[in-house]
């Protein structure tokens, strides 16, 4: 394969990891088992797939580069437990069964990848290592999150940064460093009232012009008498709510006997 100089054009967003021990920590931090499925979205010449075979779990190695196709197929003939997929990420569909995802993605697909495996309410994603690029990474776990994914994303799912991964372990190099992140379903996110409270929090909040006082958001939701009750201990600006606070906010709407708003059909998707 020809390896491409560093700062080169690469649209394809192809950086190989050549760091075993960032490679070792990804693959001991998913902890795959022998049942999990595990899907390797741009699984390049194989730098996860093969220590993610090794372990047992049934992987699906996603690729759309023609060359690192053939390499993959002729990697794994032998393996029973790797399928490899030649595919768009941008156009495949996702297992029906759950499955996890361990990956290096390509930076340019890092939104439209999260907002795919992550939005729909009833994804079958279980849990994700990716490495992504680290501002994205920064971004998405801010304590205080700037836009409406995020914070749908941040509050059904906890994202945390393991490891900062440095530019110059990949090959090419990219022009900034990589980060290892986390994605662990919170307890009881999947549950469909308390999704649907979520969203009436989030998406009255980050409809608003500038930061709306919490009581004007649960207002919206529910009745007076309410409002105090549920919003006792939280911030009084809804923009200063963590992710943490508002699936514990969703978690005590839902509880109430309150009429919820449904999910737009873009979340009741997969
Ligand atoms: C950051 S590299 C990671 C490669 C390998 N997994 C590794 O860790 O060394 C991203 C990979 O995604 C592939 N890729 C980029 N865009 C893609 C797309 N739209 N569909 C499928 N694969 C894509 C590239 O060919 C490349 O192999």
């Amino acid at each position: 394969m020809r390896t491409l100089a560093p700062h080169t054009h690469n649209p394809a967003g192809i950086h190989l990891l050549r760091d075993s021990g960032a490679i070792a920590k990804l693959i001991a931090t998913a902890q795959p088992g022998k049942d999990s499925l595990v899907l390797d979205l741009g699984a390049g010449p194989g730098t996860l797939t093969a220590p993610l075979a090794d372990t047992g779990a049934r992987v699906l190695a996603v690729e759309r580069n023609p060359e690192f196709v053939r390499r993959l197929e002729k990697r794994f003939a032998d393996r029973t437990n790797v399928r490899v997929v030649r595919q768009d990420l941008r156009r495949m569909s996702l297992p029906h069964r759950p499955f996890q995802v361990v990956a290096s993605i390509p930076y340019a697909l890092s939104t439209f990848l999260l907002r795919r495996l992550l939005g729909p309410r009833n994804t079958p994603l279980q849990k994700a290592d990716l490495v992504v690029e680290w501002g994205f990474a920064r971004r998405i776990t801010s304590p205080h999150p700037r836009d409406l994914d995020t914070a749908w994303w941040a509050a059904r799912f906890d994202l945390r940064i393991q490891q900062r991964i440095p530019a110059k372990l990949f090959t090419p190099a990219p022009g900034v460093d990589s980060a290892h992140l986390t994605v662990r379903a919170r307890e009881g996110s999947r549950n469909g009232r308390t999704q649907q409270a979520l969203w009436g929090l989030l998406a009255t909040t980050y409809a608003s012009k500038g930061a709306p006082p919490l009581r004007s958001v649960l207002a919206n939701l529910t009745n007076g008498k309410r409002v105090h009750r549920l919003g006792k201990g939280l911030p009084t600006n809804a923009d200063e709510l963590t992710p943490d606070d508002w699936a514990t906010l969703a978690r005590r709407l839902a509880a109430e006997d309150v009429q919820l708003p449904r999910l737009p059909a873009q979340l009741e998707r997969r």
